[in-house]
């Protein structure tokens, strides 16, 4: 059986960066895969060419068989695809229920007529999101007020949130860029969980993530990029003991320090724990 998610030799360059550069990975349907590498690699720029945000200069991306190269965000999205953000991207304002709704739009079912006049169709697809959004709520154990503004809520509730949003349009490939960044030790746990609930629904979970606890811990597979590229893919032990990751992140051994330049390279240490 072919992969669900196949990136194959993809290019983005902007000006004289070549953001990303030739990057050849896949994911299987009920797989978790993690995509590290140090700070500029290209991580979220291939998010971006896999969901439609920017259109690659060249090679290839099939979801489940089917050419999304290029395609339009809201093309990829009908065909499954689905994200959460570095940076929370959810409406502040719009209450916790609402914003869960509003991931699902693209299950369409109504028009604008449909709309302006409340006719029944409309009233019953009105009444299906509702329980769909408390239903993906509840799936990422939201546990906090559904009819609040998303403004009021913990940091780790509003991540909570995007998720439920995030899975409330049928995802098919799941992409979580940092899911882990800001949250504290326990709700690190929880979303190590969530990530496992979501790949046993048969969904593959692609995450890009700095925190190396959480990438050995969760991860089936690890694809390990620089400069724009793969240079190891493996299981997190392999990768672990991989020596071009571990030049990635910490420089060849023999390579002299200038004084003004940080011994490291930037990026996680990937030895396990918080970065
Ligand atoms: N919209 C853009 N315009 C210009 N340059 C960009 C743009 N997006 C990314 N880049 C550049 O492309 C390179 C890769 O950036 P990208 O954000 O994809 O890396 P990353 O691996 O996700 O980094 P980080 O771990 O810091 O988030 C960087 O040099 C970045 O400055």
């Amino acid at each position: 059986m072919s992969p669900l998610l196949e990136v194959n030799e993809l290019q983005i360059a902007f000006g004289g960066v070549k953001a990303v550069n030739g990057l050849t990975f896949s994911a299987d349907a009920g797989e978790i895969v993690s995509v590290i590498g140090p700070n500029g690699a290209g991580k979220t720029s291939a998010f971006n060419c896999i969901t439609g945000f920017y259109k690659p200069v060249s090679g290839s991306i099939t979801l489940d068989g089917k050419d999304i190269t290029g395609k339009r965000p809201a093309v990829i999205a009908a065909t499954g695809v689905t994200r959460t953000f570095q940076n929370l991207r959810l409406f502040p304002d719009l209450t916790v229920l609402d914003n869960v709704r509003g991931g699902m739009h693209l299950y369409g079912g109504q028009n604008f007529v449909d709309a302006l006049f409340h006719t029944p169709r409309y009233r019953k697809s009105e009444r299906f999101y509702t329980e769909e959004a408390h239903r993906w709520l509840d799936f990422v154990g939201y546990q906090g007020g559904r009819g609040i503004p998303v403004r009021n809520l913990a940091y780790g509730q509003q991540r909570q949130v995007e998720m439920a949003r995030a899975m409330a349009r049928k995802a098919k490939l799941v992409l979580l860029d940092e899911p882990g960044a800001g949250l504290n030790h326990s709700e690190k746990q929880d979303l190590l969980e969530l990530c496992r609930k979501i790949r046993d629904l048969g969904a593959a979970v692609v995450l890009i993530e700095h925190d190396m606890g959480v990438v050995m811990e969760v991860s089936e597979r690890v694809v390990v990029m620089n400069f724009g590229k793969e240079i190891a893919d493996g299981t997190p032990d392999a990768v672990k003991k991989n020596p071009a990751v571990i030049e990635a992140y910490l420089g060849k051994a023999d390579e002299p320090v200038k004084a003004d330049e940080p011994a490291k390279a930037e990026g996680p240490d990937i030895t396990e724990g918080d970065s």
